[in-house]
């Protein structure tokens, strides 16, 4: 019993680490080798507080968790600043790692290598379970928070995550400052629980450990890291009697996941009743596993190692489609339950919600936020006095590639402007330069006569400009409904620990009222009825349709669409013309509209400039451009009559 009880706190105390590497490995997907150094300032710093200065264990696991978060934010800057790759990111924690395991073999308050014994038992099972599900409930409320939501988009899509005004680093920092937290956390809770800690002990097996279990559980799920990490604590403890044998089988384990399921065994998901059958599986090949292990103990020397590594692998099998099998049937029985109790549970909640609001919202505050969310989905007031864009000799090269060459054109407030020319004509570039994702060579942009140049990605989308992606850019695990929330991320600006500990009162209201502005969003592109479907699952019209309402939540001035039709059929075409013809006339929008289906731009385009080796060959209205002898050069190849190729002009 005790022994069993010590296998599962220290499963506690690896879960309450995985949970935070989950939140920046899993999400952002950089990964991390040297997330035992955090466990080990956490653990150490604890240790050394209630050791040498009699602090008791909350203040000290405290301290333990502040002075890990502050290391992680002097090692995130420089490494996430940089951009490293996920590779080299991977090699620099794991050199963080060994250096703090040489620092705390070294220094004199550490003990060196001997590390500190007779540490006083504080953490026992009762309490440790307590602070593993305090971080569970932490993490997952962080995760449904504004906060979270970007961290989630910077892993799926770091691009399109700028282009909707999400900071990268600051974010990184964030979700590997959590990490760090909740790394500190568990040191301090294994330091006080085997009572003795030294350098070696947070080597990189631990580092890999944990790392394993967010890659083996789910790239981007809660609930996979934790059954993995659990699975990994207790698998070699219940193999111990096949001494070696057990690390091979835990390889194996691991290659076999790896291999067969890149994103984890639960992948962007968490666990539900659709994927319990999963989850019993992993269980029964568990425990039939386990149950073969004792059996070959048990019976090698009476009956011989063959038959009993047969009755072994029998057993092994019989037991794992047994218990597979057995869960399966149960989720299945428990589907209907479960969807009238999370129905009833969810009204449980919505009341409780309301009485809570009623009774304690600081309604001033709430009305301020509501405000600034309701503002930023107006409609857009226009200054007829000003050309919105103004672009001025603007030049970009690529290598010998000299892909947008002294173009100079204006966008005139609430037009919409077609920029068109052949295949490879710069006009991508174009968008590209405007919104940040490259820096020019020279030229400008003024934006509302504000100069562009230099300025970096995000702050370029928070000044009015949004954009969609010729290659639709979707946040592709989340909700189509997630998709456009987490546009909405500059509307509601409730604190870091009002997202962890989500009040009712405060969160809560902002959560919904953001929920309900991204419907209505939805509503305008009529995807409503999709708004819980996960947005890569979406046909491939309707995922463009959404890139759109993701890039209207910024309320944007201007709105670049870049091949919106690109392939559509002519019936989505048309409805597509509506969409922007609707949204253009409904927000007051300037758009400026790169597209190659002729009959789109002929149709909505009041004016249009057409560009060819990245200079501008022609700019008038459709009908001047459609008689303009350069324009059907540059597409045909070749000198033309313009009478027989346009017999209107
Ligand atoms: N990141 C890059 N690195 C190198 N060359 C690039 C890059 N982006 C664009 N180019 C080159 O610049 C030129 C213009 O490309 P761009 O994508 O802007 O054209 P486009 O008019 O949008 O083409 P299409 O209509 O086919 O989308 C092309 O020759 C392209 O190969």
């Amino acid at each position: 019993m005790a022994y069993a009880q010590a296998i599962f706190t220290n499963a506690a105390i690896y879960i309450i680490a995985t949970m935070g590497l989950a939140i920046f490995t899993g999400y952002t997907g950089l990964f991390s080798l040297g997330h035992a150094a955090f466990m080990a300032i956490g653990g150490y710093t604890a240790a050394i507080l209630t050791y040498f200065f009699k602090v008791p264990l909350l203040p000290a696991l405290i301290a333990g968790v502040i002075l890990s978060v502050l290391v992680s934010v002097i090692i995130g800057y420089p490494t996430l600043r940089v951009k490293l790759r996920s590779d080299y990111f991977a090699i620099a924690t794991l050199g963080f790692g060994e250096a703090v395991k040489v620092l705390l073999e070294n220094l004199e308050i550490t003990q060196g290598a001997r590390g500190l014994p007779g540490i006083t038992k504080l953490a026992d099972p009762f309490n440790t379970f307590l602070f593993m599900i305090l971080t569970i409930w932490l993490c997952r409320n962080f995760l449904h928070s504004n906060y979270g939501r970007k961290i989630i988009a910077i892993g799926q899509d770091p691009v399109a995550a700028e282009m909707i005004g999400i900071r990268l680093l600051p974010n990184q920092m964030l979700s590997l400052a959590i990490s760090a937290g909740f790394a500190g956390l568990s040191g301090g809770l294994l330091a006080h629980y085997i009572t003795f800690i030294q350098p070696a002990i947070f080597n990189m097996d631990l580092s890999s450990l944990i790392t394993a279990g967010v890659v083996c559980g789910g790239m981007g799920s809660l609930t996979g890291p934790f059954v993995a990490v659990a699975l990994f604590i207790v698998i070699p403890e219940l193999f111990r009697g096949l001494a070696l044998w057990r690390l091979v089988m835990y390889g194996a384990l691991l290659v076999v996941i790896i291999n067969f399921r890149p994103k984890g065994l639960f992948g962007y998901e968490e666990i539900n009743l659709n994927n319990a059958p999963k989850l019993f599986t992993i269980i029964g090949i568990t425990v039939g596993l386990t149950v073969a292990a004792s059996i070959y103990n048990e019976y090698a020397s009476y009956w011989g190692r063959f038959p009993s590594v047969l009755a072994a692998l029998a057993a092994a099998v019989a037991i794992s489609f047994i218990v597979s099998y057995a869960g399966r049937w149960l989720s299945s029985a428990l589907k209907p339950f479960s969807a009238k109790f999370s129905k009833s549970m969810s009204a449980f909640y919505a009341r409780y919600v309301a009485a809570f609001q009623k009774a304690f919202t600081p309604t001033r505050r709430l009305e301020v936020q509501l405000n600034a969310l309701k503002e930023r989905l107006a409609v857009v007031r226009l200054d007829h006095s000003q050309p919105v864009l103004k672009i001025e000799h603007l030049s970009k090269k690529f290598g010998g590639v000299v892909a947008v060459n002294d173009l100079s054109f204006e966008v005139r407030p609430g037009e919409i402007l077609g920029l068109i020319g052949p295949n490879g004509s710069g006009k991508t570039t174009v968008f590209n330069l405007i919104s940040g994702v490259y820096p020019i060579d020279s030229g400008d942009i003024l934006f509302e006569k504000k100069n562009l140049v230099g300025q970096p990605p995000t702050a370029i989308v928070l000044s009015g400009i949004s954009r969609t992606f010729q290659n639709i850019r979707l946040f592709g695990s989340m909700t189509v409904l997630e998709n456009v929330q987490t546009a909405l991320h500059t509307a509601s600006n409730y604190s870091l620990l009002e997202a962890f500990i989500q009040w009712p009162w405060s969160v809560n209201p902002m959560e919904q009222r953001q929920r309900e502005q991204a419907l209505e969003l939805l509503k305008l592109v009529d995807l409503e009825e999709y708004a819980d479907r996960v947005a890569k699952t979406l046909p491939y019209g309707l995922q463009r349709k959404l890139e759109i309402a993701r890039a209207l939540a910024l309320n944007p001035r201007l709105l670049l669409l870049d091949e919106p039709a690109a392939g559509m059929n002519p019936k989505e075409s048309l409805e597509l013309v509506d969409l922007i013809a609707r949204i253009h006339k409904l927000r007051n929008l300037t758009i400026i509209l790169i597209e190659h289906h002729m009959d789109v731009v002929m149709n909505i385009c009041e004016r249009i400039v057409v560009i060819n080796f990245g200079s501008k060959i022609a700019e008038g209205t459709p009908q001047e451009i459609q008689c303009n002898p350069a324009v059907l050069e540059a597409y045909l190849g070749d000198k033309v009559e313009v009478e027989e190729y346009a017999p209107l002009c």
